[in-house]
Parts: structure tokens; sequence; C-alpha cells
């Protein structure tokens, strides 16, 4: 945890970060509206132990990680391609915020089913048409209360319509769609 003028510092830093990068980003990172709706799920929810499935250069990450530094939790992020996971550690080292960030070079396929966790909360920002399988490998290790979110579910890009429909009607979940921006976040809140 931070001194309340670290904390002010940090937030300054960042704030003014994501607005001179706001248009800025190319390497299929979310929408900086889509950025705020991580970070206040996660103040909101009060989450300490995150992960991110897909790193790309690390914009959702320094949303996820600035929340983080406020609840004083940490996050996993996973990338595959090793030239964007090395941006993205340079824009948070930039901002301020790698120490609350691990992050991992790898295939989430591999790496999420030996994560031990257990996490209270989940960016799926990968491979669409694996979102499913994602779930049913972190759901032993999502907490009760924990949030699962995935993003494009407003877009037709294969492995969508079937990830929404299995969430829709899993028992253990309550699913809602956060329309901020035109990509959409699901938001699965585990009962
Ligand atoms: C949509 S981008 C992530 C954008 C990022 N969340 C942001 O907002 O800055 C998806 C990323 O997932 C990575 N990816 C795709 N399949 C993967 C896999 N099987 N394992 C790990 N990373 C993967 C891609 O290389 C790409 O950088």
């Amino acid at each position: 945890a931070q001194s309340t003028n670290d904390q002010r510092r940090l937030d300054e830093r960042v704030k003014a970060f994501l607005e001179a990068n706001r248009h800025e980003w190319e390497d299929l990172n979310v929408p900086y509206e889509d950025g705020q709706v991580l970070h206040d799920l996660i103040i909101r929810n009060n989450s300490t132990s995150a992960l991110e499935i897909g790193t790309s250069t690390g914009h959702s990450t320094i949303w996820m990680a600035w929340a983080l530094s406020k609840t004083g939790g940490k996050l996993v992020t996973i990338e595959i391609d090793e030239n964007r996971q090395k941006v993205a550690i340079a824009n948070l080292e930039e901002v301020g915020l790698a120490d609350y960030v691990d992050f991992r070079l790898g295939d989430a396929h591999r790496l999420v089913k030996e994560l031990r966790g257990p996490f209270d909360f989940v960016f799926a920002d990968a491979d669409k048409d694996w979102y499913v399988q994602y779930f049913k490998d972190i759901d032993p290790k999502l907490v009760a209360g924990g949030i699962f979110t995935a993003h494009n579910v407003l877009q037709s890009i294969r492995g969508i319509r079937e990830y929404m429909a299995f969430v829709d009607k899993h028992p253990g979940y309550v699913t809602t769609v956060d329309k901020s921006s035109s990509s959409g976040i699901a938001i699965s809140l585990k009962k």
C-alpha cells in the first residue's frame, strides 16, 4: 500500500499517460472507455488478485494495474508475442505501475491451466475461440463474488456467439454486457 502522497503522484502520472496516448494505441488494444470500465469494476469489487489473458502492448494492463495500486492488489498478465510484451513492460515502467504486474510470456492455452490462483478478477482479451476453455479452466480458481470479463462480445468474431451462449446459461454466474464502447465487455459475476 502506498502513502496518500505517493498514490496522488502516481495517479497524476497515470492519468497524464492515458490521456496523452488515448488515440495512439495500435496493437489491438482496448479503447479508453473499456479501460475505464475495467478499472472501475476492480475498484467497485475491491479486487486484489487479477488475471489478464492477452497483454498486447499494455493498455488494459495499465488501467487494471492502476486500479490494483489502489486496492493493494496484483495482476498476472499473459502474452504470446515477445515484442508486444516488451513494449507493454516499457509502458508499465514509464507510468510507474510495473511493480503491480507479473508479466508471463507464452501460450495462454497452457499457462492458464498451470496458474494456481485464486483470482477475484479476470479479463480475457486473447483468442476469442478459446474463451469458453479459458472460462472452464479458470472457474475452479475464481472465488465466489469474483468477476470474469471478456472483451469484444458485441462483435461478430468466431467464438463469441458460443461464448455468450455458454455464460448466459451457466448456473453459477450472472452475466451482463457493458456497452461503453462498440466492442462490448461481458461481465460474469460468480455467485
Ligand atoms: C486484443 S489483443 C490484447 C489487447 C490488450 N488487452 C490491450 O488492451 O492493450 C490480444 C493479444 O492476445 C495475444 N494472444 C493471442 N492468442 C494468445 C495465446 N494463445 N496466448 C497468449 N496470448 C495470446 C495476441 O498476441 C494479442 O497481443
